[in-house]
């Protein structure tokens, strides 16, 4: 399939730079002993990231977040539609220059120390050994490997974090402008976590583009810029946290006791969490409060919010499963 860069596709919907940009992108593959059965892992996704952002891509095991990640690196290809990367098609084999990647198992020689890993990385791309010996004390820092005895241990002494590390380092040996990361934050602990976001922060101050898989709901609600939501392969939500999750508008209510049909013609989402009724109240909160009271039921609390990433997630596949059956 020939991917073409199609001016149609550069047309931004604001002034800004565009990094990354699908139209129509699909991918099935064939599966089974005769390759008869087919699985369609994304479906005519059309999205575009800007220059700079730090973008999530979020979506329940087997939506088609790896899918898509290994279809703009060229790693399947497409079965439809067309993409470009910094402006190029997706067959434009030097773009690969500028671009970073962590997997999500990265594979290692683990005989190989960290120092050594970097510097065969840096040797595929054919960085001058003067500007490597620069750079790998600089990554080395950014990932919070500098100050333990990483560079000269092979890499199979490393735990999961120090891999998910050294892995991130790899993927920016080359300084890339684009930066494709499938779970960075998995298997890290809380603050292996932190130190993950703190790295993420950093190339964003440096202009870099980001775009990341993850799982890890609140980690995305506070480093991206904007999030797409995939559900089997079809895109159903993008946009900022603000256009998506609306401003603190909302109040949200935690009430002991009463009646769970009287309270949700009031708070329609409300759930039985720990023993509270909690949800999101329609209306003013002086009328709740009364009706509260006529209920015999106790109010705990009531503070305006906005609902979490999670919350929009969680109600955005529910919608589109209803709608799917
Ligand atoms: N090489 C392959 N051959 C056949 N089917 C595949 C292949 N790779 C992925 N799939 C299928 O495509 C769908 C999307 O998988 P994908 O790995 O892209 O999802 P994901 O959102 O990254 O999931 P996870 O969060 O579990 O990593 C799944 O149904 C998966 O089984």
């Amino acid at each position: 399939m020939d991917i073409a860069i199609d001016t149609s596709l550069q047309t931004p919907e604001t002034d800004r730079p565009i990094a990354l940009q699908t139209y129509e992108l699909s991918k099935t593959y064939r599966t089974g002993f005769w390759l008869n059965q087919k699985v369609s892992s994304l479906k005519k996704v059309t999205l575009t990231v800007y220059e700079g952002e730090t973008f999530g891509l979020l979506g329940q095991n087997g939506a088609g977040k790896t899918t898509l990640l290994k279809a703009l690196l060229g790693i399947v290809r497409p079965t439809a539609g067309r993409a470009t990367l910094l402006g190029q098609p997706l067959s434009d084999r030097s773009v690969k220059q500028t671009i970073g990647y962590l997997p999500e198992n990265p594979y290692f020689y683990d005989y190989l120390t960290g120092w050594e890993i970097l510097e065969f990385t840096a040797g595929l791309f054919r960085l001058p050994r003067s500007h490597t010996r620069k750079r790998i004390p600089e990554l080395l820092d950014l990932v919070g490997l500098a100050q333990s005895d990483a560079k000269k241990k092979p890499l199979r002494r490393y735990s999961k974090g120090m891999l998910q590390r050294i892995g991130m380092a790899q993927a920016l040996i080359n300084d890339p402008e684009l930066v494709f990361l499938d779970e960075p934050m998995s298997g890290l602990d809380p603050l292996g976590r932190y130190q993950m976001r703190e790295t993420i922060q950093s190339l964003k101050q440096q202009g870099k583009t980001i775009f990341f898989n993850s799982h890890v709901l609140s980690d995305v609600e506070k480093i991206c810029d904007r999030v797409a939501l995939l559900a089997q392969g079809e895109l159903i939500a993008i946009g900022s946290m603000q256009e998506l999750l609306g401003v603190a508008e909302q109040y949200r209510v935690v009430v002991k006791g009463g009646n769970p049909d009287l309270l949700r013609s009031r708070v329609p989402d409300v759930e039985f969490q720990d023993g509270f009724w909690v949800g999101h109240l329609i209306g003013e909160p002086q009328d709740f409060m009364a009706s509260v009271r006529l209920m015999n039921a106790q109010l705990v609390s009531i503070h305006l919010a906005r609902p979490s990433l999670e919350e929009f997630f969680v109600n955005q596949l529910r919608q589109h499963s209803l709608e799917r059956s």
